[in-house]
């Protein structure tokens, strides 16, 4: 799966046209997930799709959904701009931009440089790399254009051999363990029991996929994480300010 959406994303870089820079104010992405008052940062992610769930909402408005994240107090916001496979949109995250005071991550496959700038422009306050899809030389070599760009990133990773690859080249800031593998799309909370030993002290560290209720955050916390980021569970809600809120207070939807 990976590897096809990995063809389609060079496909789309060979089109690609950059947007013109959005005029935002921007946010710090691991000073506001450090600093949360909850058990653990919160990343709440606009999600309308996915390959391996399908639609996952129905009535589907990203403005209102970031709206609501951010009046719940989520710590940041992370925004799948991916067309194809999520249904997502760069217009989603320079509109949501417009409306809530929080950081604003770009969640999208991100193996070219032009895709960094574009992103900046975009007005986005951080970006996903994934160890998964590039050599740890190139995944170095886009994290550090970001940060140049003013733009923080979380690293993400599934399995322990990438994680080593990427931690021989440099140690992260923000370290996300994916719980789903992107090949297969399997899904457990026990995958960042086993890569947080490996896990620099320095990195802060997301949980990444698979989180429903408080008792997971509560797991993964006690794996070692300092912070989740949650899509479809949220994104299935009625009310999507009151789901946040319940999932970081301890009732279960
Ligand atoms: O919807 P979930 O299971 O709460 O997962 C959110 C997020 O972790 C997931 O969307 C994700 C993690 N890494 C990705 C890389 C690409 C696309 C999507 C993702």
């Amino acid at each position: 799966m990976l590897d096809t959406i990995l063809a389609i994303k060079q496909q789309e870089i060979e089109r690609l046209y950059l947007p013109e820079a959005a005029e935002v104010e921007h946010y710090s992405f691991a000073d506001s997930l450090r600093n949360t008052p909850n058990k653990a940062g919160l990343i709440a992610e606009v999600k309308k799709a996915s390959p391996s769930k399908g639609i996952i909402r129905d009535d589907f408005n990203h403005v209102m959904v970031g709206k609501q994240y951010n009046d719940a107090g989520v710590e940041a916001i992370s925004v799948l701009t991916d067309q194809h496979f999520f249904q997502g949109h760069r217009d989603f995250l320079t509109d949501i931009k417009k409306f809530v005071q929080v950081p604003v991550m770009r969640k999208d496959f991100i193996i070219d440089p032009l895709q960094v700038e574009e992103s900046k422009l975009m007005g986005a306050d951080a970006i996903l790399l994934i160890g998964e899809a590039l050599e740890p030389k190139k995944l170095h070599e886009l994290y550090l254009q970001a940060y140049e760009s003013g733009l923080e990133v979380l690293v993400e990773v599934h399995s322990e051999a990438v994680l080593e690859g990427v931690l021989n080249e440099f140690t992260p800031e923000v370290l996300g363990i994916n719980n789903r593998n992107l090949h297969t799309f399997e899904t457990k909370l026990e995958q960042t029991e086993r890569m947080a030993k490996q896990a620099p002290k320095e990195s802060l560290l997301v949980s990444e996929s698979g989180i429903f209720t408080y008792e997971d955050i509560e797991k993964v916390v006690d794996y070692g994480a300092q912070a989740v980021l949650v899509g479809e569970s949220l994104m299935r809600q009625n009310n999507i300010k009151k789901a946040v809120k319940d999932l970081v207070n301890g009732v279960n939807v």
